[in-house]
């Protein structure tokens, strides 16, 4: 199976800050210490952007992807990008984020493997990092994106935007330098995660430390791209079921067979070709170390941790806030966002109306759309 762990490369013609198409690299100028313990001698964060920064850097909009999302919010797919952007409805001249008007900064998470440092990428003694990889958390990966609206000379962001994990980070910017964020679009997260959603990513992550080809995470330099792809993918089977609703599941698909198959005779469902299909795809596009450690984060995420709780941690929040959710949501459901608008001050609530579940923050993107026109708009 071919498969992209998408780091830059280590050495050669790449550098920090190099320009490949619009995305670029940036080298944090010091290593990164972090919250569970323990120290990234380096990091580099894998970026891209859209428009220009006026000249006061008063116009920069920071977009956060999903757990396997990346840079690429906008445009078509190649250049080293599997597919066009997840929100391209949403980026570019005359759109909500409209790119006549605003600077867009979409980072690679922190612990990703589509260009920034993770698992996948090389340690200072020049192996993969691996298993070796530390735990990070939320506010972590905010602390390295801290370091890149520095170096771009971004003080202060007009908006903070993101869905699920990066609805996450976009509260953590908000609750955590509120002086930097002038308005926050909060879709699909919470303030705490649930023991459920805990529960749903054991599951994941056990699946892939169940893989014999995980070996503790230290699979990155086995021979013909060897690893743990089967257990990714019964990770991404359920997470997906997770991602969508039930009531989708069962229009689209109720107890169909897959075309020319028999579930009696070793055929499969078509709901259960719909999962390999969508396990398949992840498998050749992400790697399962940077799953468990991106997913532990979600896991451990708790904007209130030392804090004085949840309730303290968001009143400390001044950013203009709207806190969206989506009302077929069984992962995240819309309750955890009317809970986070009520305790955010003057924050606005709306809910997304989609038969998609949590995935509808993606898939809905007139609806996302108005309400990035809406945030901006009262700027
Ligand atoms: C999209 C990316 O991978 S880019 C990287 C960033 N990505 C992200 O941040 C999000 C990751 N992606 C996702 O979460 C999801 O794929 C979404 C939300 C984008 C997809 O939403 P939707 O548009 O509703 O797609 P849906 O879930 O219906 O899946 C469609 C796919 O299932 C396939 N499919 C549908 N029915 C079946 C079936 N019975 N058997 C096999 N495959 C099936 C379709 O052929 C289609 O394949 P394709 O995506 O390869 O073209
Ligand atoms: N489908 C999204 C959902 C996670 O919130 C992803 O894969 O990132």
């Amino acid at each position: 199976m071919t498969r992209t762990h998408g780091s830059p490369p280590a050495t050669g013609a790449w550098r920090a800050g190099n320009p490949v198409g619009r995305r670029r690299w940036f080298r944090l100028p010091d290593p990164l210490v972090l919250e569970a313990g323990g120290v990234l001698p380096q990091v580099d964060l894998a970026y891209e952007t859209w428009g220009e920064l006026d000249a006061d850097a008063s116009n920069a909009v920071l977009v956060l992807h999903a757990l396997t999302g990346d840079s690429h919010v906008a445009g078509p797919a190649g250049a080293g990008h599997p597919s066009p952007g997840w929100w391209d409805a949403l980026v570019g001249p005359g759109r909500a984020l409209d790119t006549d008007r605003w600077f867009v900064v979409a980072p690679n998470v922190l612990g990703g493997c589509q260009g920034s440092t993770g698992p996948a990428t090389t340690a200072p003694d020049g192996r993969p990092w691996g298993g070796r990889f530390p735990a990070i958390t939320v506010r972590d990966a905010v602390e390295a994106e801290v370091r890149l609206a520095d170096s771009l000379g971004i003080r202060r962001w007009a908006a903070v935007l993101g869905g699920s994990f990066g609805g996450m980070r976009a509260l953590e910017w908000a609750a955590g330098h509120p002086e930097r964020v002038s308005a926050a679009l909060l879709l699909s997260c919470c303030a705490v995660a649930s023991a459920e959603q805990i529960a749903w990513s054991a599951a994941q992550i056990q699946a892939i430390r169940s893989d014999p080809d995980w070996l503790g995470g230290h699979y990155h330099d086995l021979p013909d791209g060897r690893g743990p792809h089967a257990g990714l993918g019964v990770a991404r089977r359920i997470a997906h079921i997770t991602y969508r609703s039930p009531q989708e599941l069962e229009q689209r698909f109720g107890t169909e067979h897959q075309d020319g198959e028999h579930p009696w005779r070793g055929g499969r469902y078509a709901v259960e070709s719909y999962l390999d299909h969508h396990a398949d795809k992840l498998a050749r596009r992400f790697d399962a170390a940077s799953y468990v450690v991106l997913a532990q984060a979600m896991s451990g995420h708790d904007v209130g941790r030392g804090r004085g709780g949840a309730r303290a941690a968001l009143r400390r929040i001044t950013a203009r806030t709207r806190v969206a959710g989506v009302d077929s949501d069984r992962l995240f459901p819309l309750e955890q966002q009317r809970q986070l608008a009520e305790a955010i001050p003057d924050a606005e609530f709306a809910a997304i109306a989609s038969p998609h579940g949590h995935d509808g923050f993606l898939i809905e993107a007139d609806q996302v759309g108005q309400l990035v026109t809406g945030l901006l708009r009262g700027r």
